[in-house]
C-alpha cells in the first residue's frame, strides 16, 4: 500500500510565493497527472515530496508519515524520481546509473555485488535495454536515456514513482512507448505532463495547477473543459472522442 497526501502545501522560494494551499492525493495504484502552464509550480510541488523543498505551510505525508520526519534514505525507499533533465554525465555507464537505484537499500554501497548486478539486469531487461549495460550514458538517444532513468527507478523498488515531464525530449513514438512502459510497471505514479492529450489518455485523475493553486481535480474527461483550458492555458479547444481508444482528445487552436 502506498499513499501520498499533500495538505494545504504552501511554498516560498527566494521570498516569493510559489504554491499556495495545495491539496493533492495519490492513492494506492493510481496514476495521477499534474498539469499546468509553465511556472505554475508543478515541479516545486513534486520536490516537496522528497524534501528538495520544504513548505512554509501545510503537510506532505507518505503512508501517513510526514516526510519531515523521514530521512532521505527512508524517503528513497518509498519514492523514486524520474526527472526531465537528460543525463549529461558522459563518464558513467548505463550500469552505473541503474545501480544507483540500489543505494537506499545498501549498507556500504557496492555497485559490483552480485545482488546489484542481478537487479540491474532485471531492470534493464524490463525497459528493453538488456544490451546497453556497458554503454557510456552519453552515447544513448534521449528515449534510451529516459528508459535508463526508469530502470534506475525500477531497481530502487520504491512503491511510489514521481515523474517530471518524462516525455519532454522525446518524439511521439518514444513518448508513447515510455508511458506504456510506465503503465505496465503498475506502480502508483504522480506524473507532471505538459501534453494534455497524453495526460488524458495516460492518467486516471488530474490536478490542474495555475499560478501555484490547484484549480481543478478529477477524471480528465470531467475537468478538461474548453472553459478550463481557455482560462488556464489561454488556448481555445474543441473536445473530441478518440475513435479507437474512446479517450478524450482535445483539438487546439491558438487564442485570437
Ligand atoms: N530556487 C528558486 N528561487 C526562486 N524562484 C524559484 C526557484 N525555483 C523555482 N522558482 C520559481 O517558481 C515558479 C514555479 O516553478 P516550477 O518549476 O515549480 O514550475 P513548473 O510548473 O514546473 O514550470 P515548467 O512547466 O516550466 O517546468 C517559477 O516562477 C520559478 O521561476
Amino acid at each position: 500500500m502506498t499513499r501520498l497526501e499533500l495538505t494545504r502545501v504552501t511554498v516560498e522560494l527566494g521570498g516569493a510565493p510559489i504554491t499556495a494551499g495545495c491539496d493533492l492525493m495519490v492513492r494506492d495504484g493510481e496514476r495521477v497527472g499534474l498539469v499546468g502552464p509553465n511556472g505554475s509550480g508543478k515541479t516545486t510541488l513534486l520536490r516537496t515530496v522528497f524534501r528538495a523543498v520544504d513548505p512554509v505551510g501545510g503537510e506532505v505525508a507518505l503512508d501517513g508519515d510526514l516526510v519531515g520526519t523521514l530521512s532521505q534514505r527512508q524517503i528513497a525507499r518509498r519514492v523514486a524520481l524520474v526527472h526531465q533533465e537528460p543525463v549529461t554525465d558522459f563518464d558513467h555507464t548505463v550500469e552505473d546509473i541503474v545501480a544507483l537505484g540500489r543505494a537506499p537499500w545498501q549498507g556500504a554501497f557496492d555497485r559490483t555485488g552480485p545482488a546489484v548486478r542481478a537487479a540491474v539486469t532485471e531492470a534493464l531487461t524490463l525497459v528493453g535495454l538488456p544490451g546497453h549495460r556497458e554503454r557510456p550514458i552519453g552515447t544513448l538517444s534521449g528515449g534510451e536515456k529516459q528508459r535508463v532513468l526508469v530502470a534506475r527507478a525500477i531497481a530502487q523498488e520504491s512503491p511510489l514513482l514521481l515523474l517530471d515531464e518524462p516525455t519532454n525530449h522525446l518524439d511521439i513514438h518514444a513518448a508513447l512507448d515510455l508511458l506504456e512502459l510506465i503503465r505496465a510497471l503498475r506502480r502508483t505514479t504522480l506524473c507532471v505532463l505538459h501534453d494534455l492529450n497524453l495526460a488524458a489518455s495516460y492518467c486516471d485523475r488530474l490536478y490542474v495547477l495555475d499560478a501555484g493553486r490547484v484549480v481543478a481535480t478529477g477524471a480528465p474527461a470531467d475537468i478538461l473543459t474548453p472553459e478550463l483550458v481557455r482560462d488556464v492555458f489561454r488556448v481555445e479547444c474543441v473536445r473530441l472522442t478518440h475513435p479507437t481508444t474512446g479517450k478524450l482528445l482535445l483539438a487546439f487552436t491558438a487564442s485570437p
